[in-house]
């Protein structure tokens, strides 16, 4: 089913919901008004900022407010990043915010299983920062993201698939990585030139992947290429909070199409394209760079094609809790992605040189 914008997961609240919260009342672009104080400031406030205390270490925003309520009358608590363990909590008056900083800061919350909290009192947020330079609007559909070549399809597995598809990569071997584990089927992936050994193929892709297989003609209505015989697998196991590097899939290495499956928990991915003139030495991620943003729920099916597959950079911001239309989705303790690609046989001659290894490798060899 292809979801409807304006709806999450099909309308079906998933379990991390339970740890969501409206912001906008208090919030520009997904960002608080208000934030931690710069070096020692220590200005009396109504709001104060409190770390170690959220969402992503297990507290929900209602238990925060009434451990908080025994100091005053608390107007609201919100998270304070997208970090997921750090809130403002917002008191009606400076005496009940200096109350409870004085009772909580440093100590054992008795209302809070016993959590350390580290408090200080809360800044208005410059107001550069209010404006979201860091925010980056997140689309539920691909066809709002605006990027040609990107389609996602939701529930494209069901349930009782996912499950199958889980237990059978469970029960291989996992190989570990810095930050996340790893398997790789058909070819293998090889990290440190980002390219495939062509010269060894590891077999053919396992049999378990047939029931993805079977519904890959359903991207056909989206996109003409979508029938691609796909002949590689890397599938990706991400702890809690663990992202991916911006790259492009190197283009000598695969075709035209990926297909990314997302199981067990979800992300947003980010796409970004340069714009105007590249400053080498910023390698901050929001200069020169338009960015974009798409919810992968658990069981969507995200395609990149075309443009999007050759001339835009993805990645997954590391993050524990994703800002989604102002609504904080706590990613679960694992996500796991089985991504699809076709190994190249020779180069690629894509419409995108600048961003192509093939082309450029021509280019030197011509210019010696
Ligand atoms: O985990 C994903 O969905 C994306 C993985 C990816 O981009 C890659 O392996 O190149
Ligand atoms: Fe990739």
């Amino acid at each position: 089913m292809i979801l409807p914008a304006g709806r999450v997961n099909g309308g079906v609240a998933p379990p991390s919901f339970h740890f969501f919260t409206t912001l906008s009342r208090i919030c520009i672009m997904g960002l608080p008004k208000f934030t931690r104080p710069k070096g020692d400031h220590e200005e009396l406030s109504c709001n104060l900022y409190v770390a170690n205390c959220g969402p992503a270490v297990g507290l929900t925003l209602d238990g925060i407010a009434s451990a908080f309520s025994s100091y005053g009358t608390v107007k609201g608590v919100y998270p304070a990043d997208e970090s997921g363990c750090r809130v403002i909590v917002s008191y009606c008056d400076e005496s009940s915010a200096q109350s409870a900083l004085k009772a909580l800061n440093q100590n054992p919350c008795r209302d809070l299983g016993g959590r350390f909290l580290h408090i200080r009192y809360s800044v208005e947020r410059p107001p550069c920062q209010v404006r979201g330079t860091d925010s980056v609007q997140v689309y539920l559909e691909a066809s709002e993201l605006n990027i040609p070549g990107i389609y996602l399809i939701h529930d494209f597995v069901s349930a009782q698939e996912e499950e199958q598809l889980l237990a059978a990569v469970d029960a291989r071997p996992w190989h570990s990585l810095a930050k996340r584990r790893v398997q790789h089927y058909g070819y293998e992936f090889c990290y440190d030139i980002r390219n495939v050994n062509t010269q060894q193929q590891l077999g053919d892709l396992p049999s378990f992947v047939e029931c993805i297989f079977e519904k890959v003609p359903l991207f056909r209505k989206l996109h003409e290429a979508a029938d691609i015989s796909l002949d590689q697998l890397t599938v990706n196991e991400y702890p809690t909070g663990v992202g991916l590097s911006p790259h492009i899939d190197t283009h000598s290495a695969f075709e035209g199409s990926i297909y990314s499956l997302s199981l067990s928990g979800s992300c947003i991915m980010e796409f970004r394209a340069s714009v105007g003139d590249r400053d080498t030495n910023n390698s901050d991620y929001s200069s020169n760079f338009v960015r974009k943003a798409i919810y992968l729920p658990p069981r969507s099916m995200l395609l990149l094609s075309g443009e999007g597959r050759y001339a835009w950079q993805h990645y997954i911001p590391h993050h524990k809790v994703d800002m989604v239309k102002n609504t904080m989705i706590r990613r679960s303790s694992r996500r796991v992605s089985f991504t699809f690609r076709k190994v190249r046989k020779g180069p690629c001659q894509c419409d995108y040189p600048e961003f192509c290894d093939s082309q450029k490798e021509k280019q030197e060899i011509g210019s010696h």
